[in-house]
């Protein structure tokens, strides 16, 4: 267990996750202090906070057991070493699909049709539960990935694999039976940690929070002429209607608003015929409501 003051936090050292969170890091303020590339423990700029940078599947076990406070992994992960962790927020990121496949040209149609069959899979303790409650006898052979080749090089006759474009099933011809569990990138909770530390997790919860409320929101400023008001402000969707400040000794007005980047490249036309000028947008690192 981290002494009490301390919150560590486990992060994956490298994968497709890691660098949307050190992005979800920087942005929240809390920078992590490298000084070697293949350090595995970082200080960050707050000396209550430090990060441990594990693989992502050994995270949920490095919480459970109190060596990190809190983590950032799949929830497949902490679904596969069915570990008693807090789930505590998604990060609506790192978005898969756990699915059974088969090959395009394979009679099965269903779970129950693989009862005797092989399935090669990255996720065995997910694979025994799922075919235990579905009740079909099945041996599971344990690979470490690139598993879509197992049914043409004759290994297995069905697989258990992530899927996120589609894109691998689709070129191995593979078909997917099922949806076994759907999975995103989340912060779990160590839960002694909870209760101890509490007050410095919410903290950090907030952070990472604020920075998926700003995500897709930008800042936008112009001035307009009075005259031209409510013209402007029909066209701003805005969080609860734009801000709208006086110019001093000119009979114009400021207004600030927060809108969604898809909607800026159309806006900032129509603001513009409807008379605004000096039309400003700013990125938004972090959103508290
Ligand atoms: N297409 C995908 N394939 C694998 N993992 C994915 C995919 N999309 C999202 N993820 C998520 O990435 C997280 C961690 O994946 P992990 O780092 O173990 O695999 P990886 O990034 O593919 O690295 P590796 O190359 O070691 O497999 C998992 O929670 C997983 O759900
Ligand atoms: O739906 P897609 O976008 O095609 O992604 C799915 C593929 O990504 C993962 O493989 P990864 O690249 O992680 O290699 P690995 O199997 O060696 O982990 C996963 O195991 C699938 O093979
Ligand atoms: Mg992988």
């Amino acid at each position: 267990m981290s002494s009490s003051s301390k919150i560590r936090l486990a992060i994956p050292n490298k994968g497709r996750i890691a660098e949307p969170i050190n992005d979800l890091m920087d942005r929240s303020g809390i920078h992590i202090q490298m000084s070697a590339s293949r350090q595995l423990i970082a200080k960050t700029v707050d000396p209550q906070i430090e990060v441990l940078f594990v693989r992502p599947i050994d995270i949920p076990e490095y919480v459970a057991k109190g060596v990190a406070d809190i983590g950032i992994t799949g929830v497949d992960m902490v679904a596969e070493r069915g570990s008693d962790v807090s789930v505590m927020l998604d990060l609506k990121f790192g978005s898969a699909r756990l699915v059974l496949a088969v090959p395009e040209k394979s009679p099965v149609q269903s779970v129950e049709d693989l009862s005797g069959l092989r399935i090669a899979t990255e996720f065995p303790g997910i694979c025994r539960r799922y075919f235990a409650d579905a009740g079909v006898d099945v041996t599971l052979i344990e690979v470490s990935g690139a598993c879509e080749a197992a049914p043409q090089l004759g290994v297995a006759d069905a697989i258990v694999d992530l899927t996120s474009s589609g894109t691998t099933l689709e070129i191995n011809k593979l078909r997917i039976v099922d949806e076994i569990i759907s999975s995103t990138t989340n912060v779990i909770a160590n839960h002694e940690s909870l209760a101890t530390k509490h007050e410095k997790i919410e903290e950090i919860l907030l952070a990472f929070e604020s920075v998926i409320a700003a995500k897709g929101q930008c800042y936008l400023m112009l001035n307009v002429d009075k005259s031209r008001l409510d013209d402007v402000r029909s066209l701003i969707p805005g969080l609860g209607g734009p801000t709208i400040m006086d110019i001093a000794g000119s009979g114009a007005v400021a207004v600030h608003a927060v809108v969604p980047h898809v909607r800026v490249y159309q806006l900032i036309n129509q603001l513009k015929h409807a008379g605004a000028r000096d039309v400003l947008v700013l990125d938004i690192t972090r959103m508290v409501r």
